[in-house]
């Protein structure tokens, strides 16, 4: 069965980036995905370093969204790399939320955004669904390097 997530609240409301389970990645604490995420748009520039010390996810998109800030070139083909690196780290950094990714076995994982085509299914579920297509391969990355270090084990 699918399994559908958006807001942080529920079982799987820790799929969603605006969780609040924060991770060290490049040499510096991130308090949630959406932050890392959305700071990626300007690495190199002190907004990156601003949007880093927000205090909410909410405030972090808003001001990543804001295109009086000057978007890196090259975020079209990036953005899903960095979106992956995030959200492997988070789930790699918890182990109780790892747990729930894990637990959903094969199941497709679908972010029901009602407003967003391209990380989400979007209002009538055409959209693309990245994330919930990214999560589904954080699952699959995590899988293989517990069955590594079991089988090295032995
Ligand atoms: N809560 C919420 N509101 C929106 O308007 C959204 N687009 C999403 N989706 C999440 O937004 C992040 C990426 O946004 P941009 O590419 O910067 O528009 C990502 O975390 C999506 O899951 N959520």
């Amino acid at each position: 069965m699918t399994i559908y997530f958006y807001s942080t609240r529920g079982t799987y409301g820790c799929f969603s980036n605006f969780s609040p389970h924060g991770f060290e990645l490049d040499g510096i604490y991130w308090a949630t995905s959406e932050h890392y995420f959305q700071a990626q748009k300007f690495a190199g520039t002190p907004h990156c370093e601003q949007i880093r010390q927000v205090k909410t996810p909410k405030d972090a998109a808003k001001m990543g969204r804001d295109r009086k800030r000057p978007l890196r070139s090259d975020w079209e083909q990036v953005k899903e790399e960095i979106m992956r690196k995030a959200v492997l780290k988070k789930f790699q950094t918890h182990a109780d939320i790892q747990e729930v990714l894990l637990s959903t076995g094969e199941e497709e994982i679908v972010e029901n955004s009602p407003i967003d085509y391209y990380w989400g299914c979007g209002a009538d579920g055409s959209g693309k669904n990245r994330l919930g297509v990214i999560l589904m391969e954080v699952r699959q990355i995590i899988r293989n390097n517990l069955e590594k270090t079991s089988t090295s084990q032995q």
